[in-house]
């Protein structure tokens, strides 16, 4: 089953789950309030007879009744952002405020980047950091048609990211992407515990450097698009094991299901505080999968 019968018995309700990630995603896209007011983006669309349903929790988002959401003109203005429902939330977790510094460490296409800048009215800094040059072509390109003018973008390997201080720092880093299988089947026949096992390292040092640039006081979040514990709770545990003074706070988000981070799995214990980090699976919601966890630095 392509990487996905150990999971059996650690995801729940699994046969559901198998059923769910065999299906297409629904199109989903973010408004982008830095271009639009949300109400007369909804009313424009229902004139173009385009279906749109906000997500129940978080109204910034919507399911869209079209194949080709990006032929839409409100798509090329930058009115909205076509982004995966459950990618959303990485950003809502990480709560970034009018004013703040934050940091975006593994930044490109600018999904999350374009939603961090939104979130933050434009108002104070948002560097934008990452190392891949085609990707940061797309990432320059969707800020801007987003109208993200609070964003610096830096290409640094994140590992050795500049010492400076940030309020907010996500580490969304790069992983297996077993939770993309709506999108991309083939990523189930590529996994690997092998690859999931060879990408740790560079997870761990990005989740590392990310919790050092933040100030005290201040939020990491940190993200993977896939299922496995190596690259998710094995990542994090590691972290609070080699990094003093980092809590585990609770990710929670009203209106949208989620799953607990997982305490032990095959024969690994990684804490029962990981309870509080968030596994979203593709049948909870109707959406890809992604995991979540929330640091804080005393
Ligand atoms: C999951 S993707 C990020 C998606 C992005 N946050 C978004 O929402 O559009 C992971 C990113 O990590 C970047 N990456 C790979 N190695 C890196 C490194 N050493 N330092 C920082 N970023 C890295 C990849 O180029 C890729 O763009």
């Amino acid at each position: 089953m392509d990487g996905l019968a150990r999971y059996a018995g650690v995801i729940p309700e699994f046969d559901r789950f198998v059923e769910a990630i065999y299906r297409p995603l629904p199109v989903t896209a973010r408004i982008n309030a830095l271009k639009t007011d949300r109400d007369r983006l909804l009313s424009r669309l229902k004139v173009a007879e385009v279906a749109c349903r906000p997500f129940a929790w978080y109204p910034w988002g919507m399911r869209m009744g079209t194949d080709k959401p990006g032929n839409l003109v409100e798509n090329l203005m930058g009115h909205i952002h076509i982004q995966e429902e459950i990618s959303m939330v990485c950003a809502v977790v990480l709560d970034p405020r009018p004013g703040e510094r934050v940091l975006d460490l593994c930044a490109a296409p600018g999904s999350k980047t374009t939603q961090i800048a939104m979130m933050m009215e434009n108002r104070g800094l948002l560097v934008a950091n990452d190392p891949a040059n085609g990707r940061v072509a797309s990432l320059r390109s969707n800020c801007e048609r987003a109208g993200a003018i609070n964003v610096a973008v830096t290409r640094y390997d994140g590992r050795r990211f500049p010492a400076q201080k940030f309020d907010r720092v996500l580490v969304d880093v790069p992983c297996t992407g077993q939770g993309m299988a709506r999108k991309d089947p083939a990523v189930l026949g590529r996994w690997s515990l092998k690859r999931s096992l060879g990408i740790q390292r560079l997870q761990v040092a990005l989740l590392k450097r990310g919790v050092e640039v933040v100030k005290p006081g201040g939020t990491v979040v940190y993200s993977t698009c896939t299922f496995a514990p190596e690259e998710n709770e094995a990542v994090v545990s590691r972290v609070l094991d080699q990094v003093r003074g980092l809590s585990l706070q609770e990710v929670c988000v009203p209106d949208l299901q989620g799953s607990p981070g997982l305490s032990e799995v095959g024969g690994s214990a990684f804490g029962e505080e990981m309870k509080r980090c968030a596994r979203y699976y593709p049948h909870q919601n109707d959406t890809g999968g992604f995991f979540v966890a929330k640091l804080v630095k005393e």
